[in-house]
């Protein structure tokens, strides 16, 4: 998504010259939320996802099936994995995250995550009424699909070291009502629990829990976080502590010719401090792709960067049976008081998040969450 808006907006910013998009996987861009949900549900195939042509970007050349293996920043060249060597004059770095895996031993078949179009189906062909799947990790992806894999008859069971199910992004409170959600819908949680190992012999027959509890699986899903891709920028003196570090104008660190978007980039936003962080909602690609174009197209014009600090809104949504949740601002930042704006935890309700008695996020749960929570935007620092 992040390289497709790159292209759109390099265009968008006046570049006129050759576009060259590299990517490893065989499709063209594809929107991601669906994979948790609808691809899982039903057989949804590559065009539903796929995002919109637009004319701006007819004349960009897609490479797509190979990976870009390596990057030389001094000599403007990338590798890729066929050893094709392409030369750059503005390189846009936008190759995400992968899934993190459990370092369980253990066998590996039956074994899931749901990062790509090709994971999604992949579960969606394992998937069975009755299926006994166990989800590890309680962040928004897990319950996602463990919330879709219910709704198709699974048996569901989500383990997860945390207290309660997306406790990060929302705090305990919601978190809680959100596992009571679930939880009505027969979903079995063992929470403040880390699993030990994985029983089987050709493929998993089940988990064994730290505590020695002992779950019987057909498949096992582990959503338990994620690793920037940046391994092909190795050996250029950067900073990959924790995806590509950019600064405020999304350049990455002393490089004028080399921006990033999207879940891979480490960048401040104005809006709260200076401390560069990622971020791996939807809307960061387009709004990290516009500010990065505008970056790069006018340093290959060798016109001067405006310098209109970044400082975009982060928002998130999540779809867990007909349920709706909503985020707006930074509900995890800082925050030292999270009150309930409107509604009932049980019911439709409206959670504000407050940092210095400042609204630094909202977070609605429910069927009209998006509009509700959207009414507060305004209000957020
Ligand atoms: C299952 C799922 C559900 C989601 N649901 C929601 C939601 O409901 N709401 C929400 O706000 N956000 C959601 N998101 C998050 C959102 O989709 C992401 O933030 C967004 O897709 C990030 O786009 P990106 O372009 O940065 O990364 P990606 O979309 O991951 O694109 C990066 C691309 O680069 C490729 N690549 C990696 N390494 C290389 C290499 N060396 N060479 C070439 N190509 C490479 C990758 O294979 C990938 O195709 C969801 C994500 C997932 C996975």
């Amino acid at each position: 998504m992040g390289g497709l808006r790159a292209a759109e907006q390099l265009r968008a910013a006046g570049w006129s010259g050759p576009v060259t998009v590299v990517g490893d996987e065989p499709h063209m861009p594809y929107n991601r939320p669906p994979l948790s949900k609808e691809v899982l549900a039903s057989d949804v195939t590559h065009p539903a996802v796929a995002f919109r042509a637009r004319a701006s970007t007819a004349d960009v050349a897609w490479r797509l099936g190979t990976p870009v293996a390596s990057a030389d920043l001094a000599a403007r060249t990338v590798t890729l994995a066929d050893d094709t060597q392409l030369p750059y004059t503005g390189l846009v770095v936008a190759t995400g995250i992968r899934p993190r895996r459990l370092p369980c031993p253990g066998p590996v078949a039956g074994r899931h995550v749901v990062r790509t179009l090709d994971d999604a189906q992949n579960l969606r062909a394992a998937l069975r009424p009755g299926s006994r799947v166990v989800v590890v990790g309680a962040g928004f992806i897990g319950c996602e699909v463990a919330a879709t894999a219910r709704g198709l008859g699974a048996e569901v069971a989500v383990v997860a070291p945390e207290a309660e199910p997306m406790t990060r992004p929302l705090g305990a409170e919601l978190g809680a009502a959100l596992r009571r959600r679930h939880e009505a819908r027969g979903v079995v949680f063992h929470l403040g629990r880390t699993v030990g190992h994985f029983s089987g012999i050709d493929a998993v027959t089940g988990l064994v829990l730290d505590d020695g509890t002992a779950l019987p699986a057909d498949l096992v899903v582990e959503a338990v976080g994620s690793t920037p891709n940046t391994a092909w920028l190795d050996g250029n003196g950067l900073d990959l502590s924790d995806g590509v570090l950019c600064d405020a104008l999304l350049r990455v660190e002393g490089r004028p010719d080399v921006v990033a978007v999207g879940d891979v980039a480490r960048f401040p936003n104005a809006r709260y401090d200076d401390v560069p962080r990622r971020v791996e909602h939807w809307s960061i690609p387009t709004d990290t792709a516009k500010r990065a174009a505008r970056t790069l197209a006018a340093h290959l014009a060798g016109e001067a960067v405006d310098g209109e600090p970044f400082a975009p809104l982060p928002a998130f949504w999540s779809d867990q049976y007909a349920e709706r949740l909503q985020s707006f601002g930074a509900p995890g930042l800082g925050v030292d008081d999270i009150r309930l704006l409107e509604g009932d935890f049980d019911a439709d309700c409206v959670v504000g998040y407050h940092a210095e008695g400042r609204l630094v996020g909202v977070v609605a749960l429910g069927g009209g969450a998006a509009a509700t929570a959207a009414r507060y935007r305004g209000a957020l620092v």
